[in-house]
């Protein structure tokens, strides 16, 4: 039987091929600030968006009005059933119009049969999408719900349209696998070990064989892979490492392209005469590294083989901020986002670091208008953070945090914050101290829990720039931030620069403002050197000094923060 992607032709539309260096035949869409833009952009609709989400999405998203340049050649690229690598800048829309797309997509009666010719069943197809963090899998839920209420001339349950699995919700795993069953949702969004969960307790929940498009949000954290320059000794620990103890996304991946699949990509007549339609594979991240692209096209065997039938889009789009400010990624250097950072020294005193320049644009107001990333399995660490309770509080002797760091954040969130600011920690850092101590400041703070609809998910959201009566402060770590969309975010703040921190990790996170043409500022906060002791050894901490090393690399000048010397 002829492979699922085969029989796909590639629309006018999909964009001209360029010359890729790891393979000839590939479909290469590059850099979008090589491209130049002389027509009117097209609609949703002209790149393949159903009319119904079309039109749900003009009631439910009215600022999305004309696709961005990533959407206009991914969206082609996906629903044509191609495999697509998207790497594009942070907030360009990539999981926003992953999910327009997958919602256009028509379903698909999948079909499984044991040996050749001999039926062996057949059902909807299913997308699934997995996502690093049930924050992400939550928030796209919440599009889709948005989307469905308009989408819906049937009043039928959104359960038949989209399903989450994710843990800490309340649903049991029990309850996960009869929703399956019950609905066979058109997309299953979920979290690597919930997800695993269903796999291993009833596959006939979620068939694998009846999955027609697996979409990895934020592929590079929840694929372990190698750092590039890695040395002969530690690929051999790496590939001993793979195979006792694969992350749960490398499992699912390997249970949905069987190993059959892996070895003798899209033969026909497979030798053992199963012939199931292959699974289209979707990857994407903003900080997908070429060499872990190459190992995802040669060695995964997730990615088909047949190289014409593969979009890879890469790229920044920054170029084309000047002419279009609806396209995303103001982080670095659009001149929307304001860096600034400050130094908290022993005595109490802070200072702006060392080279801060003055603002050369008005400072926001009110009134204005990888390997690098720690293991994200733990999906405990994301129970509902909102409560504290006096015991959690009362076993610590007092605040892990520095006080005077938390103050000026304080300041700055009073003094600037219209509406919401995010304050991102330290992979490990204790976030209820965070939020305990930022409330005795008078802050109101949260913790990142999407479930909390009061106070966080309401954020999801643009609400306008209207001030709030009490503007809100979330506080969450590296990780979790990942892909997440808060479109009234003003201000990230960045509490001290720990090993996680990585030019890639600081743009990410930075990337949280700067979203679609609005502008922001990304204020950390750090102490000056200090030294500490592991067992005998007496280490130094300069956070200063890696802090300016990351503006180096990224060539960002610090702003001078006027409240502080
Ligand atoms: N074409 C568009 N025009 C205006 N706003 C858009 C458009 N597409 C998406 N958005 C808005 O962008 C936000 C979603 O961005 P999304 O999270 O998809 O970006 P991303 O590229 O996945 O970012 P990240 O790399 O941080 O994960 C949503 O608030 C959505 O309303």
């Amino acid at each position: 039987m002829a492979s699922f992607s085969r029989s796909l032709t590639c629309p006018p539309f999909v964009l001209p091929l360029a010359k890729h260096s790891l393979r000839p035949s590939l479909r290469h869409i590059g850099h979008a600030s090589q491209s130049v833009v002389t027509e009117a952009p097209p609609s949703f609709e002209s790149l393949g968006i159903s009319k119904p989400v079309a039109k749900a999405l003009q009631s439910t998203f009215p600022n999305v009005q004309i696709p961005t340049k990533s959407q206009r050649k991914f969206i082609p690229a996906v629903l044509s059933g191609f495999d697509v690598l998207l790497q594009n800048d942070t907030g360009t829309g990539k999981t926003f119009g992953l999910i327009l797309a997958l919602l256009s997509k028509p379903r698909q009666k999948m079909e499984f049969r044991r040996r050749k010719h001999l039926k062996g069943g057949s059902r909807p197809s299913t997308v699934l999408v997995i996502t690093p963090h049930r924050e992400l899998a939550l928030q796209c839920m919440h599009w889709i719900q948005s989307l469905h209420g308009a989408i819906n001339t049937t009043n039928s349950d959104v359960s038949t349209l989209a399903q989450l699995v994710v843990r800490g919700t309340g649903s049991s795993l029990k309850d996960h696998i009869s929703q399956l069953h019950e609905h066979q949702p058109r997309l299953v969004i979920g979290t690597p070990n919930a997800l695993l969960d269903v796999f291993q307790e009833d596959p006939s929940a979620l068939p694998t064989w009846a999955i027609s498009t697996v979409v990895v949000d934020e592929v590079d954290t929840v694929i372990e892979h190698l750092p590039p320059n890695a040395r002969k000794y530690d690929i051999l620990k790496f590939e001993r490492m793979l195979k006792k103890h694969p992350t749960p996304t490398r499992q699912i991946l390997n249970l949905i392209y069987p190993k059959y699949i892996r070895e003798v990509q899209d033969t026909s007549d497979r030798e053992d005469g199963s012939s199931e339609q292959r699974t289209q594979f979707i990857a994407t991240s903003a900080t997908l590294r070429s060499q872990f692209k190459f190992t995802l096209m040669r060695k995964s065997g997730w990615v088909t083989r047949r190289w014409k039938d593969v979009v890879d889009i890469s790229g920044s789009s920054r170029a084309d901020f000047a002419s279009l400010r609806v396209e995303s990624a103001g982080t670095i250097d659009s001149g929307l986002v304001q860096h600034s950072a400050l130094v908290v020294s022993p005595d109490g005193t802070i200072k702006n670091i060392d080279g801060s320049k003055v603002a050369v644009v008005p400072a926001l107001g009110p009134d204005e208008g990888q390997t690098d990333v720690p293991s994200i399995e733990d999906e405990l660490s994301l129970l509902p953070m909102e409560e504290i309770s006096e015991a959690d509080v009362d076993d610590a002797e007092s605040s892990p945090f520095n006080q005077e760091a938390l103050e000026a954040i304080a300041t700055i969130f009073a003094l600037e914050v219209p509406q919401v600011a995010l304050l991102v920690l330290p992979a490990t850092a204790p976030v209820k101290w965070a939020i305990h101590d930022l409330r005795k400041l008078g802050i109101n703070a949260h913790g990142l829990n999407i479930l909390d609809e009061e106070n966080v998910r309401t954020h999801l959201l643009r609400k306008g720039d209207k001030p709030a009566d009490n503007p809100t402060m979330i506080v969450s770590t590296t990780v979790f931030t990942r892909g997440l969309d808060l479109p009234d975010l003003s201000h990230v703040f960045r509490l001290g620069v720990w090993d996680d921190m990585t030019p890639r990790t600081y743009v990410h996170i930075a990337g949280r403002v700067g979203r679609f043409g609005k502008e922001g500022k990304v204020v950390t906060v750090v102490e000056s050197p200090y030294t500490f002791r592991e067992g005998k050894k007496v280490h130094v901490r300069d956070e200063p000094s890696r802090l300016a090393q990351i503006y180096k690399k990224l060539k960002i000048s610090p702003v001078k923060l006027e409240y502080f010397g």
